[in-house]
């Protein structure tokens, strides 16, 4: 046999003449060895294996060999002189071949014996050789349908060509959602990808989503243990990275049922009204002046100021949002930073030596200080506030007091994770659709002045926008999910990791395998929306699409177990300020800069937002 020949999709990866295969277009695993002079040489496996010829070849095989007695297969496996089967897999298919047996020790090749001998059994037999040789070959193409005959009908997941070692990670980019839509188009919706040691399934299909989160979600409701949640989140003692188990599904009921429950949610919409007039107020002053501002730097203030007030129930000070604004950036980068030990567990020593571990263990220490002091802030003033409002904190100290009558219990390490989470989730996710809303208008006027129109229309002669006018606008809605669509601030949603193998249309996902659902593809996929790349908040008007993970076309939020916890919030907020910045004031682009300037470039990191930031003109509406 010559290397690199084929056969269905079995490889000679070392030929007779001992040459090894150069050949790299796809992987093969070495999976057996034949000794005889015919078809001597080292096989291999394609990992794309089974295609349709393999199995019809391996089916014809398979017939042949069922008339035979099985008796006489297995003794032709026990004696083994013309085929050796390598190490491992040798001794994993010997024990399937005969149930109920240990696996016989491996008999070493031996060349002098007149049996193995092929020049003798050439020489004496003759044609008996030929038969010999197919049955040998017969029997390594049973022993291989044996080996994957028990997970049945498996089939292999498609799966770009990858380095040794690394794997597929250099494929990844820095908005790895843009490159796994790319790849995706080339191997379809569902691919395997091997990141370093982490085999990872990367969903790009609304059908392979409903799969996974709706059909299969209880077997992918976990999620996978990172560094950065092991640093930052006390090793996930936070909700969004808790494992599956006991403590995430309180964890998540106190948060459904208390925190961010609708009664919490509404119990805030006095405090959203104060925030959003103060935010208008100083850009009526900022418009006075004829100024031009960063709004993207006031979104991130201003979110992050709402979630601090709802999660302590008071203010910060601006040094003290300033600290935050930039901490959450900083976290947002670590949750997709490589770390070695993510992808090489064995390769900890090496995010020690290049120094990552220690810059990790600092940023912590400085959430870990200022949680701290909030916490003991909040237990100090808790007289002054008196019965004024409940933020998150006062229920999670609430609960933590009533460890016996609670379900959980509550370690200051736990709170602070949770908070940590709350504010950085809430911050973060909530700023990117106010800055991709507001930029997708400012580069859509007509849209804009639509969705104005609509506003204005409606909060008529109001000196601000409230709560109870928004149930009517139903354009600014569709607007915000049309934003949401094309620009999820979290495209990759949260990885999450299988907890048990499933089998997947006819694919087999072993336990442990992580799973990226790529919501940032399937919102722009032309199977599901028509011109999918358009700015068309249209297409939501009368429309029930909504941001509960029932539409697997539409998943800004997630879905099934895992979905966010924190729609309602977010929303309210979001709808509110987008309602009165376009309520009070028209938006313009600085002097000399044209729409087409306009760079839509994204920052890579968990979330997703634009890389430059939105300076516009504000002026008071005409
Ligand atoms: C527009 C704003 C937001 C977006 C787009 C968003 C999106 C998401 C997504 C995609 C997930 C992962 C879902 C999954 O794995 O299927 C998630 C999880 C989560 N979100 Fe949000 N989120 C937003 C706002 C918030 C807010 C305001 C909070 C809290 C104050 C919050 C708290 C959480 C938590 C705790 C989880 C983890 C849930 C779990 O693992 O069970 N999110 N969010």
């Amino acid at each position: 046999m010559l290397e690199g020949e084929l056969i269905g999709h079995l490889m000679v990866i070392k030929g007779s003449d001992g040459k090894q295969c150069s050949r790299k277009r796809q992987r093969w695993v070495t999976v057996g060895r034949i000794q005889n002079e015919k078809l001597r040489g080292t096989y291999g496996l394609c990992q794309r294996w089974p295609n349709k010829e393999t199995m019809a070849l391996w089916s014809q095989f398979k017939d042949e060999l069922c008339g035979k007695e099985p008796s006489s297969r297995s003794a032709r496996v026990s004696a083994p002189p013309r085929l050796t089967i390598l190490p491992s897999v040798g001794e994993f298919l010997s024990a399937k071949l005969t149930p109920g047996k240990k696996a016989e020790p491996r008999e070493p090749p031996n060349r002098s014996s007149p049996v193995e001998s092929p020049s003798s059994s050439m020489s004496s037999h003759g044609d008996a050789f030929s038969s010999d040789a197919s049955m040998s070959f017969g029997i390594l193409l049973v022993l291989l349908y044996f080996s994957f005959s028990g997970r049945s009908k498996r089939r292999a997941i498609p799966s770009p060509s990858g380095f040794p070692l690394i794997g597929n990670l250099h494929q990844l980019s820095l908005t790895p959602h843009r490159s796994l839509c790319e790849l995706s188009k080339k191997h379809g919706p569902l691919m395997l990808l091997h990141l370093g040691r982490i085999r990872t399934v990367v969903v790009s299909s609304a059908e392979l989503a409903h799969e996974f989160m709706r059909i299969h979600d209880l077997c992918f409701a976990s999620r996978p243990r990172v560094k950065a949640s092991k640093f930052l989140l006390y090793d996930g003692k936070d909700l969004a990275f808790a494992p599956y188990g006991e403590y995430w599904r309180q964890l998540k009921k106190l948060s459904i049922t208390q925190l961010l429950s609708s009664k919490m949610v509404q119990s805030f919409a006095r405090l959203r009204e104060r925030e959003v007039a103060q935010l208008v107020q100083s850009i009526s002053s900022i418009a006075s002046d004829g100024g031009v501002f960063s709004l993207s730097e006031v979104f991130n203030w201003f979110t992050n100021a709402l979630v601090c007030k709802a999660v302590l129930n008071s203010s910060i000070s601006d040094e003290k949002k300033k600290l935050l604004a930039e901490m959450i950036h900083v976290n947002t980068v670590y949750f997709v930073k490589v770390f070695a030990e993510d992808y090489f567990p064995s390769l900890r020593w090496l995010d020690v030596l290049l120094g990552l571990e220690e810059k990790l263990n600092r940023h912590h220490k400085k959430w870990d200080a200022v949680l701290d002091a909030m916490i003991e802030e909040h237990i100090s003033s808790s007289e002054e506030r008196g019965s004024k409002g409940i933020s998150f904190l006062d229920v999670l100290l609430d609960v933590q007091k009533n460890d016996f009558s609670s379900e959980i219990h509550l370690t200051k390490e736990h709170i602070k994770a949770i908070l940590l989470v709350m504010i950085a989730a809430g911050t973060d996710t909530s700023f990117a659709v106010l800055d991709w809303t507001m930029v997708e208008l400012v580069r859509n006027p007509n849209l804009m002045r639509k969705a104005q129109e609509e506003i204005r229309e409606i909060a008529q002669g109001e000196a601000t926008v409230r709560e109870e006018h928004l149930s009517k606008m139903h354009y600014l809605k569709a607007v915000i999910k049309e934003s949401l669509r094309l620009h999820p601030p979290l495209p990759l949603l949260l990885p999450r990791e299988s907890t048990q193998d499933c089998q997947i249309k006819g694919y087999v996902i072993p336990k442990k395998t992580r799973v990226l659902i790529n919501a940032w593809a399937i919102g722009r996929d032309p199977e599901s929306w028509e011109s999918p790349e358009e700015f068309k908040p249209e297409r939501f008007l009368d429309c029930p699409t909504d941001y509960n993970g029932n539409n697997f076309k539409y998943l800004p939020f997630g879905a099934g177990r895992r979905i966010c916890p924190g729609i309602q919030f977010a929303i309210s907020s979001i709808e509110l300020t987008l309602a009165n910045l376009l309520c009070f004031f028209d938006w313009k682009l600085p002097d000399g800069f044209k729409i087409e300037d306009m760079d839509m470039t994204e920052c890579g990191g968990i979330s997703c937002y634009r890389k430059q930031s939105l300076q516009l003109m504000p002026c008071f509406r005409a």
